[in-house]
């Protein structure tokens, strides 16, 4: 287990990925430590879906070397040690939340305890026998992430979790996912909301299929002279262009 062994949740090494003939990753190095929440932030097409789709292992890669928990993303054995949950939600909007969560955890051979315990994590225990077409969007969105947190997954993989929420709701989620780090779990969450980076123990900033830092976010302020992560970000981003 890696956090045993301390051995990176996620180490690449010159991970170069191409989508539509296009190089849109061109050697990225990086290393997760286990047990932590990483923010995976940068520019709209800069490169962070493809890099979360290379870690859960649906994307091919071009080049350079990925382990996922110790083992290549592809390998079976690392599949269900993954959750990963999309910007659609990906859940049948006519089967309760139970019934959802049920589903996956028949999929991952896990338990219906397992699955109602993934629902209580995110706080829907009271709405779960009820459709989620009868949920409004924050609550749907954890319906998603509940899915995705059946027989509890060692690296969860977010693609903007908090993308229109509101304040409450994101806040919620964020003390979930911080839970889920206590309890050993790696989390890489992407966003495009700057104030969520103070929320992770370290960020990922990218531009343009690149990685331009790896940092804490006391770092990057540190960095940046600044005390706003928006003006942070703007600076690294504009610095990172400028090399
Ligand atoms: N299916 C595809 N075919 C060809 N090119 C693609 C495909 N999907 C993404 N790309 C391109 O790959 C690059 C990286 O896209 P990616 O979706 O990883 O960016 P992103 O940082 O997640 O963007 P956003 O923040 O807008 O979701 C972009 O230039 C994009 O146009």
């Amino acid at each position: 287990m890696s956090e045993r062994t301390g051995e990176p949740a996620i180490r690449a090494k010159g991970v170069r990925v191409s989508r539509g003939g296009r190089e849109v990753l061109h050697g990225l190095d990086l290393e997760v430590a286990a047990g932590s929440v990483i923010g995976l932030m940068g520019p709209s097409g800069c490169g962070k879906t493809t890099l979360m789709r290379s870690i859960v292992g649906v994307q091919r890669i071009d080049s350079g070397e990925l382990t996922v928990l110790g083992r290549s993303p592809s390998d079976p054995a690392v599949r269900h040690e993954i959750g990963y949950v999309t910007q659609a939600v990906s859940v049948y909007g006519d089967l309760s939340v139970r019934a959802n969560a049920a589903y996956f955890a028949a999929l991952q051979g896990s338990s219906r305890a397992d699955a109602d315990e993934a629902i209580a994590t995110v706080g829907l225990a009271d709405l779960a026998d009820r459709p989620v077409d009868r949920l409004s969007g924050g609550q749907a969105s954890r319906a998603s992430l509940a899915c995705a947190l059946v027989g509890l997954p060692r690296l969860l993989v977010l693609d903007e979790p908090t993308v229109g929420l509101d304040p409450v709701t994101r806040e919620d989620i964020w003390t979930h996912l911080r839970s889920l780090a206590e309890q050993g779990v790696t989390l890489l969450v992407s966003s495009h909301v700057m104030d969520e980076a103070a929320r992770c123990d370290s960020v990922l900033l990218m531009r343009e299929g690149d990685l331009l830092a790896h940092l804490t976010p006391a770092e990057l302020l540190e960095r940046a002279g600044t005390t706003n992560a928006e003006d942070a970000f703007l600076t690294l981003i504009r610095e990172g262009g400028e090399r």
